[in-house]
């Protein structure tokens, strides 16, 4: 579904070409107020300024270490981080891309590894898991494919819940496709399904206003439009800003916020990551227990409305993985997918532990 113009190759996650890192060159002034401002988000969304070593950051990149100050390694501070856990009821919820997958250019290529599908399943195995993703609901479950979690998608509008009386969750592991996802999620809430007439409306003339632009794409996502730029050269950015304000001024109902190299189009409700966040704790009777445990591991900007909760809240973390600095509402950090791995395979043996001692006592 889409249009692209052309091909795709690893991406750069997100680091500042030498281009990017100069001040904006283009027109600013000749632009309407509203394409105006989001180019400049689609600045800063490609970080600016500071390059890091990917890879190990850390070990190199000063600005990079002094960062984690602020924002630790959840992994050196696992011991810290599962202290405050302890005895009580631990929830995982997590970003898809950039969190379970690596960023790509290619949105449809975005693959979970098998061992990323392994480890996540065994965490849902121990404790409730939530994927809470921009993408649809099905195109989520179609990449992740495990009955076990929940979904959230369309930025939370759009939540599934695993069937959990049709025998023992582990007799249905894992399936390949949406028909099997059918027989075992259950939709358990949609935030916004009044909108969806109008997002395919939006998509639809997204589609052909971007046609013409090199390397932009257009992604339906049912409650959600995402119009990505990541293939797009960076003199062509106010075109897409200026495409998109262009349609969006039809549609007050809808409004525009930003991930990595890509405007989310979304409903004008106040529901986001966060709310979905507060939903999935109640729905699993937990939204007043002070023996509750959330920890939420995200990459974007949509993903702070989650860590926002979180913080407020003071029950549980948020997580913010990223290989270059940046501010967040998150208390800890990982610098990559890979360190989610390692992460979630810790938390997976912290619970076993924890279990084996009950049992002991
Ligand atoms: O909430 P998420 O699960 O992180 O989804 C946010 C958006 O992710 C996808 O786009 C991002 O990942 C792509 C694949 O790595 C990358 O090419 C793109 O530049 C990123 O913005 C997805 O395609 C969007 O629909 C989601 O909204």
């Amino acid at each position: 579904m889409g249009s692209y113009a052309n091909g795709s190759t690893c991406a750069n996650d997100d680091l500042p070409s030498a281009e990017e890192m100069k001040e904006p060159s283009f027109p600013l002034k000749t632009m309407p107020l509203h394409a105006n401002s989001w180019l400049n988000d689609m600045k800063i969304s490609s970080p600016t300024a500071i390059r890091v070593n990917i890879g190990n950051p850390s070990a190199f990149d000063p600005i990079y270490r002094a960062w984690t100050k602020k924002y630790p390694s959840a992994l050196n501070a696992f011991e810290k981080i599962v202290a405050y856990g302890k005895g009580k009821k631990t929830v995982l919820f997590l970003d898809y891309d950039g969190t379970l997958s690596p960023i790509v250019d290619e949105p449809d290529n975005a693959i979970m590894s098998d061992q990323m599908r392994e480890v996540v399943r065994n965490a849902a195995l121990h404790l409730p898991t939530a994927i809470i993703s921009g993408r649809s609901c099905d195109k989520v479950f179609d990449f992740v494919k495990l009955t076990e979690l929940y979904y959230a998608g369309s930025h939370g509008m759009d939540i599934m819940g695993p069937v959990r009386n049709t025998g023992s969750v582990t007799d249905n592991r894992s399936c390949t496709n949406s028909s099997m996802k059918q027989d075992k999620e259950v939709k358990i809430f949609q935030a916004a399904s009044e909108f969806i007439p109008m997002i395919d409306e939006v998509f639809i003339l997204l589609v052909e206003k971007i046609r013409g632009i090199d390397g932009a794409k257009v992604e339906n996502n049912t409650f959600c439009v995402s119009v990505h730029y990541r293939n797009v050269n960076e003199k062509d950015w106010p075109l897409v800003a200026q495409c998109t304000d262009d349609i969006l001024k039809a549609y007050p109902r809808l409004r525009l916020s930003h991930g990595r190299k890509v405007l989310e189009v979304r409903p004008v409700i106040d529901w986001n990551k966060g709310k979905a966040v507060e939903f999935l704790l109640d729905s699993l009777g937990l939204a007043h227990s002070d023996n509750v445990f959330p920890i939420y591991i995200g990459d974007d900007r949509t993903d702070e409305d989650a860590f926002k909760v979180l913080r407020e809240d003071k029950r549980g973390f948020g997580i913010l993985v990223s290989s270059v600095p940046k501010e967040s509402h998150a208390v800890y950090s990982l610098v990559d997918p890979s360190e989610v791995m390692d992460f979630l395979k810790r938390l997976v043996k912290w619970k076993e532990e924890e279990a084996l001692k009950i049992t002991i006592k």
